[in-house]
């Protein structure tokens, strides 16, 4: 076995490529000769970098080119009650990030829905979405193209799902503009966030498509799935999970623990989160839903550039005609998989340990709609303690005392 001094000597006298070192070596001295070559092209000390505790070779199907890893403080809240759908019981919530203050709003916010007794939770609508774009000769083809998948659903799934044990197509919805057609697959995909299943699966049907009409393939994703960008058919039609939690506080909880009311939680809600969110054009009708979303997505090896869609939230709260406060998120487009991508490290396996929901669930998919329960109840605690804190004029005090 080559020493990593040897490996990155080759690299320097162009005898390998950088990407090319685990096939000499094993994983983790393949990154100790990247990490030499890039700590003597940027001169710096990559040494923290280099002290991961896991074995490379664990990262391969994650990362090409690995250096090391990045590690980022893991708090956690809690613990609180959920009564969900597929997860039911006490749970401290693991979240992974550098914003001081942030686990300690969500940890306020969890004693409060623990104080009300635990928050419900749901998941309402399920599946993984891709949607190819095809090219026809105009109108008359792409509508002709739109009928042709409407009269051959079956078809396209067979021809999908030869490629998973685990994946069920459930609808394709056509979309026309012109000669372009878009064709939204969605795809049941059990306990896997499901990007890959289900892009390997629509690609089979795109091939059986291609084969019995005249339409042709442009991009296997035509950007109307919409995956890792900003849209409204996520928050509209739900990609991944669409779930929401909820919970119904005392008066006196709010008082005591949040320093607040009732109504002026409604009153902010409704003037930040509703009005100032439509004024902005914002798809986000919330406070901070991504912090939670993004701590937990790190924390359990989710695909981080998926917060983005994580992030098309609402929240609601109202006092209820007995003066308690009620308040609820609902996540549109939650995607979330506790098999497959980052599920598997060591790290993030463990997150979904704390959890109790690693791997495939019993039946399959309800691991899956655990984790996204309870990453509605932490993003539902973390809009009250938020929300609270500007009710209280805490905001900048706290991220002062906890934050810098
Ligand atoms: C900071 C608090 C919680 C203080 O809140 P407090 O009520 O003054 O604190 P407290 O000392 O009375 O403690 C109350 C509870 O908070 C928790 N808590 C308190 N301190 C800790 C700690 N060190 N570690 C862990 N948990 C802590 C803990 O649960 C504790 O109960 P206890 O266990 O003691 O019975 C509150 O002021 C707060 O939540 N502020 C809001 C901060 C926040 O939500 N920041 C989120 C990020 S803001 C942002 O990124 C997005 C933004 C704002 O730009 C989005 C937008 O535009 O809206
Ligand atoms: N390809 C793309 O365009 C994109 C890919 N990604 C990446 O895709 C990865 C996630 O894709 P994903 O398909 O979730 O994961 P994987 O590609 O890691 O595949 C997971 C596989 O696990 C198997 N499996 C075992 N048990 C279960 C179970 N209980 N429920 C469901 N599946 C089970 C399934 O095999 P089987 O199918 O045989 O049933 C499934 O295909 C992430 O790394 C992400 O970053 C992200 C965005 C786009």
């Amino acid at each position: 076995m080559p020493t990593p001094e040897e490996l990155a000597d080759r690299v320097r006298a162009c005898e390998l490529r950088l990407h090319e070192l685990e096939s000499h070596a094993d994983a983790d001295i393949a990154a100790a000769a990247r990490r030499r070559l890039v700590a003597e092209t940027a001169d710096a000390d990559l040494e923290t970098i280099g002290e991961y505790t896991f074995e490379a070779a664990a990262a391969e199907p994650n990362v090409e080119n690995m250096v090391g890893a990045v590690q980022v403080p893991l708090g956690v809240a809690g613990p609180v009650t959920i009564d969900g759908g597929a997860l039911s019981g006490d749970r401290y919530l693991p979240l992974a990030t550098t914003e001081g203050a942030l686990v300690a709003s969500v940890n306020r916010g969890c004693s409060v829905l623990e104080a009300a007794g635990g928050a419900s939770a749901r998941v309402t609508k399920t599946g993984m979405t891709r949607a190819p774009a095809f090219k026809t000769s105009g109108i008359v083809e792409s509508e002709a193209l739109a009928g042709w998948v409407r009269d051959n659903e079956d078809r396209l799934a067979a021809a999908a799902e030869s490629t998973t044990n685990h994946g069920e197509l459930t609808d394709v919805t056509p979309y026309v503009v012109g000669n372009n057609v878009y064709l939204r697959f969605r795809y049941d995909t059990k306990d896997a966030m499901g990007m890959n299943m289900a892009t390997i699966a629509t690609g089979e049907a795109c091939e059986l498509i291609e084969a019995e009409t005249d339409a042709s393939l442009v991009a296997l994703s035509g950007n109307l799935c919409t995956d890792k960008k900003p849209a409204a058919i996520n928050a509209i039609e739900g990609r991944g999970r669409s779930v929401t939690a909820d919970v119904r506080i005392p008066e006196d909880v709010v008082e005591e623990r949040l320093h607040t009311t009732p109504d002026a939680v409604a009153e902010i809600n409704t003037r930040k989160n509703l009005v100032g969110s439509a004024k902005a054009g914002s798809l986000g009708f919330n406070a901070h839903v991504a912090n939670v979303v993004a701590a937990m997505f790190l924390a359990t090896g989710q695909d981080e550039a998926q917060v983005v869609e994580g992030a098309n939230a609402i929240t609601t709260a109202e006092v209820t005609a007995d003066g308690d406060l009620y308040v609820s998120v609902s996540i549109a487009s939650l995607e979330v998989g506790t098999v497959g991508g980052g599920t598997k490290l060591p790290t993030q396996a463990e997150g979904l340990d704390v959890l109790g929901v690693r791997g495939g669930g019993d039946p399959a998919g309800d691991n899956a709609d655990g984790l996204a329960e309870a990453i509605a109840t932490g993003a539902l605690a973390g809009e009250l303690s938020l929300l609270a804190a500007l009710g209280s004029r805490h905001l900048s005090s706290a991220h002062a005392d906890l934050g810098r």
